[in-house]
């Protein structure tokens, strides 16, 4: 039996320097800062978007530690007594990873009962990092746990909040206007559509299986012909990706059974993105090589408006990746452009892509059958940290459920052609440095 999710509740972001990207998340990306918690050592702040809520972590102050003197806290330094307090709160409702890059690690979800979902994960054989420990305030108590996930360093967070009534979560302070997200009219980011992993090959199935075992995750394939085992795999013209893609539904229900069909609601789906070896290196590599392991390579973020927000999260300064100019010139493109009723130059001033659901649309492209048509839009931004690791897309469907190959395919080139003018910068500048000192 799975320990079922509620719903997804945050997603927390590890980082040496909270500054910066808090900044970002604000000025260009608009969400409202509307918690916070401030410790000597440690700071917490937690943005909200509609219902998308980050968490940004800035990694403690451990003074004079010696890196090898650090490690993950785990179960057992907790029951043997060795894990202090401090290094336990210094980030509350999360672990306090030592990882050498800022990264993307904590997918929080709400559980309608921690300790009984810590009970069947460890039967389970999971790893807990942190047992279930109770946090109050003036607003009640909160019950959360830490699990390990098969992935890199990605871990979970589940709470139950159902005896809380405060705004965010005990510890955390509200501050700034609630309101002002309602008023925001131009950015409708609404939640979290799916979060996508880069995984090292050959480690699809290990993690399909784990989100299933443990979460009660089910696959669902992301185009028609996709292999059951092989994936959804694009795998010419130099793209060489295997995609695979599962999802869960919110979990109401009292008791621990699967709600029935009827009932389900999807939450955030979740996408494993493999690269394979024969179109040589890639985003996927890239990343792992980047971010030092498997983890958590980009958030779609949804949106009931992807034109209105790309316009003014570009104009506060997103850069987004732009597929080559000719995408939006080719007739068949561009076609299918107008007939969804945009407009081929407005989406190219802006990079965002967009792809009909065939899976879905088969024998319902004739409008006059009273059948809309269904199709999606994304784009996506330029990594957010320092190193090339971590990046946002915002997401549009229009009826379709999927990803658009299409889009995949324009996405993987032009960040393909962005990598290759990074590498050639990076090489001039090691030349420029070379001579300089010689
Ligand atoms: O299309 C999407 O939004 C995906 O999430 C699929 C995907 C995953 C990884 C890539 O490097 C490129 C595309
Ligand atoms: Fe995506």
């Amino acid at each position: 039996m799975a320990a079922y999710i509620q719903r997804l509740h945050h997603i927390s972001l590890h980082v040496s320097s909270a500054d910066k990207i808090s900044r970002e998340l604000v000025s260009k990306f608009k969400f409202n800062l509307f918690a916070a918690r401030l410790q000597d050592k440690s700071r917490q702040f937690a943005f909200k978007k509609g219902r998308a809520v980050f968490v940004v972590n800035e990694r403690p102050n451990l003074g004079k530690t010696r890196l090898n003197e650090r490690h993950e806290p785990n179960l057992e330094d907790f029951q043997a007594g060795k894990l202090n307090r401090e290094s336990l709160s210094a980030c509350l409702y999360d672990v306090t990873p030592h990882y050498s890059v800022d990264t993307v690690a904590n997918v929080c979800f709400e559980v309608e009962n921690v300790q009984r979902s810590f009970h069947t994960l460890r039967q389970l054989g999971c790893t807990f990092l942190v047992p279930p420990t109770t946090v109050r305030d003036d607003g009640g108590a909160v019950t959360y746990s830490v699990v390990k996930s098969i992935v890199g360093n990605v871990c979970h967070t589940l709470i139950d909040k159902s005896e809380y009534e405060g705004g965010f979560l005990p510890g955390f302070k509200l501050v700034g206007d609630a309101r002002k997200d309602e008023e925001d009219a131009t950015c409708p980011v609404t939640h979290f559509d799916h979060v996508t992993y880069a995984c090292p090959r050959r480690f699809t199935h290990s993690v399909m299986d784990w989100y299933e075992k443990l979460f009660g995750f089910k696959r669902f394939f992301i185009g028609s012909g996709e292999d059951p085992d092989e994936g959804f795999v694009l795998d010419q013209e130099g793209i060489g990706l295997r995609l695979t893609a599962m999802e869960y539904w919110k979990c109401s229900e009292k008791g621990l059974t699967l709600p029935s069909a009827h009932q389900r609601e999807p939450d955030c789906k979740f996408v494993i993105a493999e690269s394979l070896p024969e179109q040589g290196r890639n985003q996927v590599d890239q990343f792992l090589q980047q971010h030092r392991g498997a983890g958590i390579q980009h958030i779609g973020l949804y949106t009931d408006d992807i034109l209105s927000t790309a316009q003014s999260m570009s104009r506060a300064g997103v850069s987004f990746f732009c597929p080559p100019p000719a995408y939006y010139t080719e007739v068949g493109k561009q076609q299918e452009i107008v007939e969804a009723g945009h407009s081929p130059e407005l989406l190219s001033q802006h990079g965002i892509l967009l792809d009909t659901d065939l899976q879905d649309t088969e024998g319902t492209r004739d409008k006059t059958q009273g059948h809309e048509r269904r199709y999606l839009l994304q784009v996506f931004t330029r990594p957010l940290f320092s190193e090339d690791t971590f990046f946002l897309e915002l997401i549009e469907r229009r009826g379709a459920s999927g990803f658009g190959e299409g889009n995949i395919r324009a996405l993987w080139k032009s960040v393909q052609t962005y990598m290759e003018k990074e590498e050639k910068n990076n090489n001039k500048n090691n030349q420029t440095l070379q001579s300089a000192k010689g």
